[in-house]
């Protein structure tokens, strides 16, 4: 059994907390927020972020990082917008040995880094390995199948990773596609705010079946630009991801999108969901690299007009279905891409 810390104390990192202890390893949660930890303490629980999913008293609650040093495996389980602060603080508690994961699914925002390059950049000598696939917190937490992908420029880390934290409820596949699974993790959530909107204008069906296979295809194409394999987007880390999130009650970015549908601003909607929505934040991101990349991304455009220039939600979808006609298959990149339009 290994020695694990967790960093991060929302829905997600005591999830993992509770799995883990479950299938005995030792286990430290470290929150930044000494308030968040004492709360989880006295309720043993998260009442507002994994309510009713008790946190046993085994488990290590701590805001104090030097009680996480000596780990095996260190997890990041922050939101993308602290994940270089996270991983700057762990660097000081890492053994040599300790192998570094992360489950956040975002792009720093500004520079549209890929997360893993954020924490390279400040953990250079730890290889990393992201966690990501379809997982919502409050079934990882009930104990109910769950299958992710390990992806690691390191195989040997990639590995341990599956060896340690795989267990009778958690299946986990490793891959070297880092980009492809980072990519897949972080611009479903985008697609995901869509389907949302779908179902709070009621749209029906369709609509929201044309939204998740046309947005894979976008995510696809600017993947595939920065250098992930298209296999990966039809796999765990791509289209089931986006399946989970586009469908589930769980998912935050799908009920900030039916909010949004329903009426509300994308900020009353954020505000009213109360926890991490990172899809509203990457589609920023998503719509800076398209341009950049000279990638057609026409579902990140339209909601990244909506959500940041104020667009009405059904001028966007009529934008959307009054497009060029095209081939299904088409390789589209805008003017002045390296690639015919
Ligand atoms: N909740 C889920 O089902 C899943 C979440 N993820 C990803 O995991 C990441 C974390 O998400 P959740 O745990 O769901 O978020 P959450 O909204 O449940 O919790 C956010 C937590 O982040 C912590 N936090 C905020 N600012 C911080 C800072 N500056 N430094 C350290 N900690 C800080 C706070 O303790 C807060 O409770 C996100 O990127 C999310 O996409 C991935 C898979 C599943
Ligand atoms: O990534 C997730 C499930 O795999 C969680 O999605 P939400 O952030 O939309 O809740």
């Amino acid at each position: 059994m290994a020695k694990i810390t967790i960093m991060g104390t929302g829905g997600f990192g005591v999830a993992l907390a509770v799995m883990s202890h479950r299938f005995g390893h030792t286990v430290t949660l470290w929150g930044k927020f000494p308030e968040e930890i004492n709360q989880i303490r006295s309720w043993g629980e998260h009442k507002k972020l994994l309510p009713g999913v008790a946190v046993h008293s085994g488990i290590h609650l701590t805001s104090d990082l030097e009680e996480g040093r000596g780990a095996d495996v260190v997890i990041l389980a922050v939101p993308s917008f602290a994940i270089r602060e996270t991983a700057r603080a762990a660097q000081s508690i890492l053994g040599e040995n300790t192998v570094v994961a992360s489950v956040a699914k975002g792009l720093e925002s500004g520079s549209q880094k890929r997360l893993s390059q954020v924490i390279e950049e400040e953990i250079s000598d730890h290889s990393i390995v992201i966690l990501s696939g379809p997982s919502h917190a409050e079934e990882i937490a009930r104990g109910v199948p769950t299958t992710i992908v390990a992806a690691s420029k390191c195989r040997e880390s990639a590995e341990y990773i599956q060896d340690t934290l795989s267990n009778k409820t958690l299946r986990i596949y490793v891959s070297d596609d880092v980009i492809g699974v980072e990519l897949g993790g972080a611009l479903k959530n985008i697609i995901a705010v869509c389907a949302g909107i779908c179902d709070g204008l009621q749209l029906g069906d369709n609509a929201k079946a044309a939204l998740m296979t046309r947005g894979i295809a976008e995510i696809a194409r600017l993947g595939t630009t920065m250098g992930a394999d298209a296999e990966t987007f039809s796999g765990l880390a791509g289209i089931g991801d986006l399946i989970v999130t586009c469908t589930s009650m769980h998912s935050r970015n799908h009920r900030t999108g039916i909010l949004i549908g329903q009426g509300l601003t994308p900020d009353e909607a954020i505000e009213r969901v109360g926890m991490t929505v990172e899809g509203c934040i990457a589609t920023k991101s998503a719509y800076e690299l398209a341009r950049e990349k000279h990638v057609s991304m026409p579902i990140v455009e339209q909601l990244y007009d909506v959500l940041y220039r104020n667009k009405d939600i059904k001028q966007a979808i009529s934008d959307l279905m009054g497009r060029p006609k095209r081939h299904e298959n088409e390789k589209i990149w805008l003017q002045g891409g390296n690639e015919p339009a």
